[in-house]
């Protein structure tokens, strides 16, 4: 069985607090872009092991800290039936990029794994097991734009249709460490909600999406400031950082296809 792991980007993204388990409570609203990997499952016929083969960009951590592993992991413990499996994964979303590709991976893994054999998980239960991967992977379960809070997985699926609009995604190739990011941040609250941005026009976004990551990420990474202000000098209707970064996206009227001089290793997408 294969699927095509899609990513995300953030619009607007505001940390409102600091919890006891570490965590921070955030709100942000998520919208799916469809730059996707490749993920196949198959049953291992060859091995009492399940194993995990990869192409395409490189990752930077340990296989069995891959999170399609974890996944699996996860659901072995509740489903010790589950069969060896022969799991590859063609990496295509630039990784530490601010882009979910990680998460979304390990959404697919355990939607694929509960399809492929049966494993009769509903949508709650599916959305449990992916907050134990990880804050962004319930995302990845309902795959619609959504307004979040908590952790990110306080999910409210709004009607958010930016198909109107050429989105041009950026990223420059500098991973940035989650973790490091929110280390850097100190939470407010506002009394203005995200989820208000939705009957908004795009153009008014510009002065009140904003995204907390950026102030930390651009002070530390300059080449991240000047892939937005390079959005804003070609046209943009409103760009943005995407997470905590380094992946920053463009919104630009679906007519136009702004000439966006940037460095060769630079990844760039338009969609
Ligand atoms: C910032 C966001 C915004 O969508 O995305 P990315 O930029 O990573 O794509 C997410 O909150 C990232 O979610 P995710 O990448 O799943 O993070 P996790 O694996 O759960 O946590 C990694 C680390 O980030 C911090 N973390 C994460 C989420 C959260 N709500 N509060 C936190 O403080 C913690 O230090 C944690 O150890
Ligand atoms: N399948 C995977 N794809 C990408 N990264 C993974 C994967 N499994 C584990 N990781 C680890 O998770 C980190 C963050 O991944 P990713 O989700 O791409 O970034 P971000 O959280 O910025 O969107 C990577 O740097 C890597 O160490």
């Amino acid at each position: 069985m294969i699927t095509f792991p899609n990513c995300k980007i953030n619009i607007g993204l505001r940390v409102t607090g600091k919890r006891y388990d570490g965590f921070h409570d955030l709100e942000t609203i998520f919208y799916p872009i469809q730059l996707c990997d490749g993920l196949e499952i198959i049953q291992n016929q060859h091995s009492s092991e399940t194993k995990l083969g990869l192409s395409g960009l490189v990752i930077d951590s340990p296989i069995q800290d891959n999170i399609c592993y974890k996944a699996f992991s996860l659901l072995k413990i509740d489903f010790p039936d589950l069969p060896p499996l022969q799991i590859h994964l063609h990496k295509v979303i630039p990784t530490g990029a601010g882009l979910g590709g990680g998460s979304s991976n390990g959404a697919f893994t355990l939607s694929l794994i509960n399809q492929k054999f049966k494993l009769g998980l509903d949508t709650q239960q599916l959305l449990k097991y992916a907050l134990q991967l990880g804050s962004d992977c319930p995302f990845f379960i309902i795959n619609k734009p959504a307004y979040a809070t908590g952790r990110g997985e306080k999910l409210e699926t709004v009607q958010l249709d930016l198909s109107d609009y050429n989105i041009v995604l950026i990223n420059p190739g500098i991973h940035i460490n989650t973790g490091w990011a929110f280390s850097r941040i100190n939470p407010g609250s506002s009394n203005f909600s995200l989820k208000q941005i939705v009957d908004t026009p795009v153009s008014t976004w510009k002065d009140i999406v904003l995204n907390d990551f950026e102030v930390p990420v651009f002070m530390e990474y300059p080449a991240i400031k000047k892939l937005k202000d390079l959005f804003y000098n070609k046209g943009a209707i409103y760009a943005s950082m995407t997470g905590s970064g380094s992946t920053v996206f463009g919104l630009f009227e679906k007519s136009f296809t702004p000439q966006l001089d940037i460095p060769s290793h630079y990844f760039m997408k338009s969609l």
